[in-house]
């Protein structure tokens, strides 16, 4: 099996464990971290985004490629607690990307008119 196939299924298993973690689910702070996360709300949520997409940025710049991916994970994963927070899906960020694929970032770029590299 391609690691792509294995790993499949893990995005959309891992939000059905954090929609179970949902307050309105019965998610309970004491025994998860992310019910923790969902109970207090945007601001503690959006809060760990920001600091694992830095922590990302400098695992980054320091090139290990072993930190790299623990961090991008962590980013990945808080992101998904921000989706179930606003009743979103991966596979709803899946089909944008998909939406996108083969279109050139340039020629969106100049459709929308602002042209130029990034
Ligand atoms: N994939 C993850 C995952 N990735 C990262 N983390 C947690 O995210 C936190 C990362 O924050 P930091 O690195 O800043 O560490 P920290 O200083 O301890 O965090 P804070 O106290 O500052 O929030 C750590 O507590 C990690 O354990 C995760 N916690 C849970 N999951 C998945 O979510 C599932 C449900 O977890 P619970 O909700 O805890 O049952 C688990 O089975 C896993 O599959």
């Amino acid at each position: 099996m391609s690691p792509t196939a294995e790993y499949a299924d893990i995005l959309a298993r891992l939000a059905d464990t954090l929609e179970s973690r949902l307050p309105e689910r019965g998610g309970d702070p004491r025994s998860s971290y992310s019910a923790g996360l969902l109970a207090r709300g945007p601001d503690a949520f959006l809060k760990k985004i920001g600091e694992e997409a830095t922590e990302l940025v400098m695992a980054a710049k320091d090139g290990v490629p072993e930190r790299i991916v623990s961090e991008a994970a962590d980013l990945w994963f808080h992101t998904l607690v921000a989706l179930t927070h606003y009743k979103l899906r991966p596979e709803d960020v899946l089909r944008e990307l998909a939406r996108r694929e083969g279109v050139s970032g340039l020629a969106e770029k100049a459709a929308r008119g602002s042209g130029g590299a990034p």
